[in-house]
């Protein structure tokens, strides 16, 4: 964890019209943070260190670290929450607003798998959260001020390249997990993903994609945290008080040549196929989260969430905590949330037996793609999503010591870039890393599965490229 000092003085005061602070979209303050780290004589580098967890117009943004907390492996649910709720202990709050989300807040981003599992929890030093109509900005450490909003640069042209599982090997994955659940593997649904690496040609400021994707996606929840940026129309769980809430997708269909929008859904409530895989999804949900919970409430049958580039059978599940669970500290929110990840929408099912086919086929290091997302506060409310339709952005060298002519993106097959590599990207611009994946069944096709992949991929390219 970062030094920090013994005591800790949070402040939240309510924002009202009229502020400076107020200005109607909470993105629009966020201001430019890239952050330069290590000194002129060390290798120098320069990390975005924007906030973010916003849907429809309401959520927290915020900038600043006033403490950090890195875990890896395991452990790293438990090892989170506990340095948090030690973090907690030697806060001094003092906070009017009194809402989910004020005082003590952090934003995390969790690894899906349990290694090499890097996983972050950034303690900002400024948060500005809006619930209900109500504005509150929240200071953490003693300097904490707003910093004045320069304006969004632009990233520039953006190349693309393939990631480290590009789309012929991700079609070839895919038949071969086919092939297995067909045969005697006891695997009934597993979710394989693939990466694609993308190169700026000037630096990305984080902001540019925010903006961008809450303007297109505004019912999904748009997050950043320690690079990673993304649109997820997933909830994984949201924790207010003894209630527990969660929006599970697994069942997806797209636009295809004049198809129509209505038509599209129709069928997708009536495949069995894309029932079958959301049915898993539920189940895995259900059957981790209820141990938690005195009270769970599943509708008997799945909705449909249309987006702009997809739509997904979806279902609200919500819960009431146990008291036991309610009162008991061992069951916060991070560790309610360990419980559940992965849910069958991006592991599968068996849960163990997929993730383990997932190493094997993938072959790939997911990072903190498809792993929960999002912010705690200090009473253990707070909400995760899913890590999807998003990009990690590398952290970019600014200054390159020594050329060394490297392609944009590691070619297929070459290693991954190491977290903390600039990717081998132009000296200026950024490199990033963007994932898809889909839920795969025994009769799965391959083909279809590669342009179900594609399709959700579109947010985050069209969001890098500033398609308006
Ligand atoms: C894995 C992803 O999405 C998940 C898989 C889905 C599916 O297979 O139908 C639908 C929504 C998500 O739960 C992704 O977007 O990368």
């Amino acid at each position: 964890m970062a030094t920090t000092p013994r005591v800790l003085t949070v402040r939240t005061r309510e924002i009202r019209s009229g502020d400076p602070l107020y200005d109607p979209n909470l993105l629009e303050l966020l201001p430019d943070s890239r952050q330069v780290e290590g000194d002129s004589a060390a290798p120098v580098q320069i990390r975005d260190a924007s906030l973010s967890w916003v849907c429809h117009g309401e959520g927290l943004v915020g900038w600043g670290e006033v403490a950090r907390i890195d875990t890896a492996g395991p452990d790293r649910f438990t090892d989170t929450d506990d340095q948090w709720q030690r973090l907690c202990t030697r806060m001094e709050v003092d906070d009017t607003v009194r809402l989910p989300g004020t005082g003590p807040v952090a934003f995390a981003s969790i690894a899906f798998d349990d290694q090499p599992g890097r996983s972050a929890l950034v303690v900002p030093e400024v948060v500005i959260g809006q619930r209900g109509g109500v504005r509150w900005i929240t200071t953490i450490g003693e300097a904490a001020e707003p910093k004045p909003v320069t304006p969004v640069r632009r990233p520039g042209p953006v190349r693309y390249s393939d990631g480290r599982l590009p789309a012929t090997s991700y079609r070839a994955a895919v038949a071969e997990a086919v092939r297995r659940m067909r045969g005697p593997e006891r695997i009934s649904k597993v979710v394989l993903a693939h990466d694609l690496l993308a190169t700026t040609s000037e630096p990305l400021d984080a902001r540019f994609l925010l903006h961008n994707l809450a303007e297109r996606y505004p019912s999904c929840w748009t997050f950043a945290v320690d690079g990673l940026v993304g649109a997820t129309p997933e909830l994984l769980l949201e924790r207010n008080g003894d209630r527990v809430q969660s929006r599970v997708l697994a069942g997806t269909s797209w636009p295809r040549d004049g198809a129509d929008d209505d038509h599209l859904a129709k069928e997708l409530l009536d495949s069995p196929k894309n029932l079958g895989e959301h049915a898993y999804a539920v189940k895995s949900l259900a059957e981790t989260l209820r141990p938690y919970c005195d009270e769970l409430s599943i509708p008997e049958r799945p909705d449909v969430l249309r987006l702009r580039n997809v739509m997904h059978l979806a279902s609200d599940v919500s819960g009431r905590l146990n008291e036991h669970c309610a009162r008991n500290g061992r069951a916060s929110l991070l560790r309610i949330v360990s419980a559940v990840h992965p849910t069958a929408a991006v592991g599968g099912a068996p849960t163990a037996d997929a993730v383990r086919l997932i190493d094997e086929l993938e072959d790939m290091d997911r990072e903190r793609y498809a792993g929960p997302v999002g912010w705690v506060d200090g009473d253990g409310n707070g909400e995760f999503g899913i890590a999807l339709r998003c990009a990690q952005i590398q952290p970019q060298a600014p200054v390159r010591r020594q050329a060394t002519g490297a392609t944009a993106a590691g070619a297929s097959g070459a290693a991954e870039p190491p977290r903390g590599d600039s990717g081998g990207g132009s000296p200026e611009g950024s490199t990033v890393r963007l994932f898809a994946g889909c839920g795969i069944v025994a009769d799965s096709d391959p083909d279809e599965e590669v342009a179900e992949a594609q399709a959700k991929l579109l947010p985050i390219r069209e969001a890098l490229e500033g398609v308006q």
